[in-house]
């Protein structure tokens, strides 16, 4: 006999985001941000229901979500970090409301018919799609700095920025990962490199950290573009768009871009070599094909071989934070 738990987990895995999504939408959280509440006083504010309001609120308690004391509710210091809309630089509740109301339904239909959301023939068309206004951009790009958070840390200690002065972030949406680095390392200066519609984006975040005077934004497309020339080129979260074909030609370039002895730094939810165990990278690969045909997450070891075959050497692969991974290569000396 088997234990039905492992599916009994994912069954109530979903009412537990569910739940979760609730207290995002009802703003629950940002209610929490103003000081700890008694249930009637939640529910007054919120306008719920009395019947369900308590055990709504204590699930969310065992969660991990909210504290109680005594009578009074106050959000755990996880939820006041990741999930108060008055922090933008670190909230996730819009995350939380893109990636799981009611986008994976369409997966059931993706599987079939491989065709991705309206109607995306590629990544181009995805970011048009996005892209259609200032601030569709801007939701996108606060999406992209809370997803990244946890890596762009993990990447100001653990890589050695000592041996570089200047980076450019391609694809780098907000400029998290720029503005991290750079916030840790004061010798450095950075490029972050995006289509047009990223730039008011980036220049209001970078001034907000204080490091706009060590920023510059570059405009331009990847494909079309030579990419800005620095000792460091990091694609976080960009291959995993497009197919393995431009994946090799962006990091071909990189490697035109870079002097000899720079490095190239690719940061991803990279799936394990043996594809058994991060279900989120699996996951996130199923989101890709939702969103761009020829999107994918992919291992470790299929991102050195592009790399391999773009001219790098010294590659070495090495966890982050979470489900993310780096791959970073060396351009050696001709
Ligand atoms: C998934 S986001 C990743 C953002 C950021 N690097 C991170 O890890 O949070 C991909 C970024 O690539 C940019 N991008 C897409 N197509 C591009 C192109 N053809 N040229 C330059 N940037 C592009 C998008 O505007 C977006 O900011």
């Amino acid at each position: 006999m088997t234990s039905p738990q492992p599916l009994t987990d994912l069954m109530w895995a979903h009412w537990k985001t569910r739940t979760l999504l609730a207290a995002i939408e009802l703003g629950l959280f940002a209610e929490l941000v103003k000081g700890p509440l008694t249930v009637p006083e939640v529910r007054d504010r919120l306008g719920l229901h009395p019947r369900p309001v308590t055990d709504f609120l204590d699930a969310l308690v065992a969660l991990g979500l909210l504290r109680r004391h005594h009578d009074r509710y106050e959000n755990a210091p996880e939820a006041a970090e990741y999930l108060d809309p008055g922090r933008p630089e670190t909230y996730l509740g819009d995350s939380f409301i893109t990636q799981c109301a009611g986008m994976g339904d369409d997966l059931t239909s993706v599987l079939r018919t491989g065709e991705a959301l309206r109607g995306a023939r590629d990544g181009r068309d995805f970011y048009a799609a996005v892209y259609h206004d200032e601030a569709s951009v801007r939701a996108f790009q606060r999406d992209m700095t809370a997803l990244s958070m946890g890596s762009a840390r993990a990447i100001a200690e653990k890589f050695p920025w000592h041996e570089h002065r200047s980076l450019v972030d391609v694809g780098c949406a907000e400029g998290a990962l720029a503005g991290r680095v750079l916030l840790r390392h004061p010798h450095l200066n950075a490029v972050g490199f995006d289509l047009p519609a990223a730039r008011a984006g980036f220049e209001s975040y970078t001034s907000q950290l204080g490091v706009a005077d060590r920023t510059r934004f570059a405009a331009g497309d990847f494909f079309e573009d030579e990419l800005p020339a620095a000792d460091v080129l990091v694609f976080g979260h960009i291959l995993h768009n497009w197919s393995e074909p431009r994946r090799i030609e962006l990091l071909r370039k990189a490697h035109a871009a870079l002097p000899p002895g720079g490095r190239v730094l690719v940061y991803e939810t990279l799936i394990d070599d043996e594809r058994r165990r991060n279900a989120v990278g699996m996951i996130l690969s199923l989101i890709m094909h939702v969103e761009v045909p020829g999107g994918s997450d992919y291992t470790g070891a299929e991102c050195e071989r592009w790399l391999r075959l773009a001219g790098f050497d010294k590659i070495h692969v090495e966890h982050l934070d979470g489900p993310e991974s780096m791959v970073v290569g060396v351009k050696s000396a001709a």
